[in-house]
């Protein structure tokens, strides 16, 4: 069986992902496409020839039975309305983050899924299918170094628009190592504080950038994360886990090396599309093969996406603030602790 996809929301990722559903990974198709903006959905239907159906918005898509899984890639603020309409109508749900914009709408989409009664979303979470990362968890999950104890990392991007936000360095930016490091080390968030170093001449009057995030687990593991936005050299993502008998560290990115001008060197990739596109296409296959096999996701879950939004948003407090912000998950519900093996991922 081929997986019929609708697409809600054909802008940038939107045209990425349908590139890789009908180009790259196998077992899928794209059944149905909407946008707000309907030049932009007939614009991606001539563009990849898609023989799909093109509807005026996502309750209209969400009727046609070709789709089978909904992907959604529209601006945040619509995500959680189309989630909800999906998973009421019992259709597979592949989101991009964030799951919903606040961790209220993230807990509707929770209850509704439970409510369905068997896992129907993923969120595009990719972190956890780049091969670096996925190196390092293992090493981290056989007891390689030990108890991790700290983690550095950093997360550049070359630089910023105008639209560019201050809580967006956590609820755009940071949201991937909110997700990724509570996966990787198999703890859970205590507190968040947010301190501001000498701020660049690069960044627009109304952004601090750079930032440094603390994040505490609850075993204690502290965390020191870059964020900086406008470093001006490329896209740059690092991160060591420190652990009582030894370090992990995130492999860098093997581009060519060469020799000029009596320097020996290697390019830094310019963003994120590059830098994480086998990560992309891993998740995709790993969706796609799952939903046809198991007849559910396996990857970053709903939860997921609710504990990113309750640490974004104690994040955006500790912008503010300066203080340690705790972070308060409720008790992980059965539900999403059904399969070891979704952790694995
Ligand atoms: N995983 C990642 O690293 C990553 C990278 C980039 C973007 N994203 C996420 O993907 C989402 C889309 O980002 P983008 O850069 O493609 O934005 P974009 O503005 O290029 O595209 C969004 C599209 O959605 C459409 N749209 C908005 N509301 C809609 C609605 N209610 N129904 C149908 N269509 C609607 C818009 O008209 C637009 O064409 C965002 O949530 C963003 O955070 C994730
Ligand atoms: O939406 C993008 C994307 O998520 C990138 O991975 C991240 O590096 C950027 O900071 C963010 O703006």
């Amino acid at each position: 069986m081929t997986l019929g996809f609708g697409v809600v929301g054909t802008g940038a990722i939107g045209r990425e992902h349908i590139q890789r559903i009908t180009k790259v990974v196998s077992g899928a198709e794209i059944a149905a496409v909407t946008d707000v903006n309907q030049d932009a959905a007939k614009k991606a239907v001539e563009d990849f020839n898609l023989r799909a159906s093109i509807y005026e918005d996502d309750t209209a898509l969400l009727k046609d039975e070709n789709v089978e899984a909904v992907l959604v890639t529209s601006w945040g603020p619509a995500h959680e309305s189309t989630v909800l309409k999906a998973v009421e109508a019992g259709k597979f749900v592949f989101v991009e983050k964030p799951l919903a914009t606040t961790a209220e709408g993230c807990m509707r989409i929770v209850e509704a899924e439970q409510k369905h009664g068997k896992r129907l979303v993923q969120v595009g979470f990719m972190r956890r299918y780049d091969s670096g990362y996925r190196q390092m968890k293992e090493a981290i999950d056989n007891n390689f170094i030990g108890e991790p104890l700290m983690i550095r990392c950093a997360h550049r991007n070359r630089e910023v628009g105008e639209s560019y936000t201050q809580d967006m360095a956590i609820l755009d930016t940071l949201i991937h190592e909110i997700d990724t490091l509570h996966w990787l080390v198999g703890d859970d968030y205590k507190s968040i504080q947010v301190t501001y170093p000498k701020k660049t001449k690069n960044a627009l009057e109304h952004l601090k950038d750079p930032q440094i995030v603390t994040l505490e687990t609850k075993t204690g593991i502290i965390i020191h994360a870059e964020i900086f936005v406008n470093c001006q050299f490329g896209y740059d993502i690092q991160c060591e886990v420190i652990g009582e008998e030894g370090i992990v560290k995130l492999p860098e990115v093997a581009t060519a090396q060469y020799r000029k001008d009596g320097v020996l060197g290697s390019g830094i990739l310019q963003d994120w599309q590059s830098r994480f596109n086998d990560a992309f296409n891993n998740e995709f296959q790993d969706f796609i093969d799952a939903v046809r096999r198991e007849g559910q996701p396996q990857g970053p879950s709903a939860w997921d996406g609710y504990i990113a939004a309750v640490t974004g948003d104690a994040g955006v407090k500790a912008q503010q603030s300066g203080q340690a912000e705790p972070i308060e998950l409720p008790e992980r519900p059965d539900f999403y602790q059904q399969k070891k093996q979704e952790e694995k991922v």
